[in-house]
């Protein structure tokens, strides 16, 4: 059986702000520094065996952050832009309030949580989920089936892509899907990689 982890980073300066992030390098606020060491808290009695981030500050540094609290800094680790948020477009940087004033709510909700709409410019779940999931495939799974610990320090929507692959979730559901910062969620799998059972610590 393998354990797979997988943390949201912390909040960051512009998800305390209210802002549409994307791969704006944002870095956390200091409650998102303290949800992280929180994190790690709940992830002491973990062994693990590598991690996986994306490249941006705010997943980078929460991963650095767990570690240091369990103490399981020299670890292997991978980043790659694979696990990147979604790339939000011409919302980037904008008040998301003020966006849904502006388009009205229901349109907002489509461009932040729908499968395949893409907003203005940017990524949709969908063109997320064929970064995430082929990289998940080759570069993850494998040490899955070996039945490894595994910790992955991402995004929001990166990590939507990949619950909806891991829980086989529908597209109505996946609208629904809303995963916190710094809250890590656990997923234990079988040795042909199916999902046994899932938590959050
Ligand atoms: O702004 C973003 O990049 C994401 C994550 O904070 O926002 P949303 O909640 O719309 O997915």
């Amino acid at each position: 059986m393998s354990r797979l982890v997988l943390i949201r980073h912390g909040e960051s300066q512009w998800n305390l702000e209210n802002r549409f992030t994307g791969w704006v390098d944002v870095p956390l606020s200091p409650k998102g520094v303290e949800e992280a060491k929180a994190a790690g808290k709940k992830l002491a009695d973990f062994k693990f065996d590598r991690a996986f981030s994306s490249v941006l500050a705010r997943a980078n540094e929460t991963l650095r952050l767990v570690l240091e609290t369990i103490g399981q800094t020299t670890i292997p680790i991978e980043k790659d832009k694979a696990l990147n948020e979604r790339m939000y477009g011409e919302l980037q940087g904008l008040n998301k309030a003020e966006t849904a004033k502006k388009f009205g709510d229901e349109q907002v909700k489509i461009w932040r949580r729908s499968y395949d709409v893409r907003p203005p410019g940017g990524e949709s779940l969908k063109d997320t989920a064929e970064r995430v999931l082929p990289y998940y495939e080759s570069r993850i799974k494998p040490y899955v089936l070996k039945g490894e610990t595994i910790l992955i320090a991402a995004h929001g929507n990166s990590l939507r892509a990949l619950v909806m692959q891991l829980e086989q979730l529908t597209r109505e559901q996946v609208l629904e899907l809303n995963i916190p910062t710094g809250a890590p969620l656990l997923y234990e799998l079988d040795n042909s990689g199916q999902v046994l059972s899932h938590r959050y610590l």
